[in-house]
């Protein structure tokens, strides 16, 4: 195994389900966990799903400018809903994308005398008034959610863990994305320099317009090309903090694309958000123990403690919270004024 990657290795899931070949599937696995965080899964299954919410994207986003902005983000203080092009920032910087998020519908609502505050960011979804949309994105998210949780098993047994050991790391929300990316002018920044940060794993689908990026350890910036049919799935930061870092959670961006529309689909993986720190010191010492990772890696793991991890904040939940309020400046400055001033000031080491 070579130190870094210069292309985003491809794992087909057939592979890991067939009882003749999932020995061999699941070195693969651990191979690319390890060496990039990020893999392409093939034969995953969802392949008319992503087809078939793809060719609806197009139509989503055409649709008049106050059908989408009654449904924007604005109105959500669980940062769901519209985005127009310019109102996200990543890295500093604009991002030349608009997007729709949503999450897993049908939870317990917010209390506001007995649930702690970043309890809110689980809240119900605003659809977009289509027809077929809200069934498109609730089958979309409960397809993701099964596939998500078979592909963690394998990610356990290809870590040497029993099957189900990240089952009681699992957030009640996971959420999803339609995204549309504009043409712009040649290096313009679709979405800036990022790790995923508020959940497990990343499973995107990409159209054929290519332009997503992954960063290696050499701080090389390696193209992961669009693959027909094919999900990206990647780690995100609190898969890392779970691992003690060892599986790292690895840096992406999408430079805009300059001939056609780039439209993608990510699904986020939801963590659960009252993990303390401790608590996960705890649980990540044991998992890391079992693990058959070089000790150079292990050593590593314990000297880069994932930025989620910040002792500035009480849980996951906290840290997720702040995420959400700096990428959306004016939901978080309209629903969390006192908290905005507060973590926009705040220089994480
Ligand atoms: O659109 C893509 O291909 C990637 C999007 C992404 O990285 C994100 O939204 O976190
Ligand atoms: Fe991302």
């Amino acid at each position: 195994m070579t130190d870094t990657f210069t292309s985003i290795p491809i794992v087909d899931f057939r592979r890991l389900q067939n009882p003749e070949t999932k020995a061999d599937a699941l070195t693969q696995l651990r191979e690319a966990i390890f060496l990039a965080g990020f893999l392409y899964l093939t034969n995953h299954g969802l392949e008319s799903l992503t087809q078939r919410a793809h060719a609806k994207l197009p139509e989503l986003f055409s649709l008049p400018t106050e059908v989408k902005e009654k449904c924007d983000m604005i109105n959500s203080p669980s940062f769901v809903g519209y985005t127009r092009l310019g109102a996200e920032t990543t890295a500093s910087q604009t991002d030349l994308r608009e997007q729709f998020d949503f999450g897993t519908s049908g939870l317990k609502p917010w209390a506001e005398n007995h649930d702690p505050f970043w309890q809110r960011l689980e809240g119900e979804s605003q659809y977009p008034d289509h027809p077929g949309a809200k069934e498109l994105v609730e089958e979309y998210i409960s397809e993701s959610a099964k596939l998500s949780q078979e592909f963690m098993r394998y990610v356990s047994e290809c870590l040497s863990l029993p099957p189900t050991t990240f089952e009681s790391f699992k957030g009640n929300m996971d959420r999803l994305k339609f995204v549309k990316y504009p043409q712009a002018a040649p290096g313009s920044q679709g979405v800036g320099p990022h790790k995923d940060s508020t959940g497990l794993f990343t499973f995107l689908s990409q159209d054929d317009t290519g332009g997503l990026q992954v960063l290696n350890k050499n701080g090389d910036w390696v193209d992961a090309p669009p693959i027909a049919g094919s999900l990206v799935v990647n780690i995100q930061q609190g898969f890392e903090a779970i691992t003690g870092g060892i599986c790292t959670a690895t840096t992406h961006r999408v430079i805009a694309p300059t001939k056609k529309t780039r439209y993608s689909i990510p699904f986020f993986l939801g963590v659960r958000m009252d993990l303390t720190l401790d608590q996960l010191r705890e649980s990540a010492a044991h998992i890391v123990k079992c693990i058959p990772a070089s000790d150079d890696r292990k050593k590593r793991a314990v000297d880069v403690p994932s930025e989620f991890l910040s002792p500035l904040y009480s849980c996951f939940g906290e840290a997720y919270l702040r995420n959400r309020i700096l990428s959306h400046p004016d939901v978080g400055q309209r629903w969390y004024p006192e908290l905005y001033e507060k973590y926009s000031k705040q220089v994480l080491s």
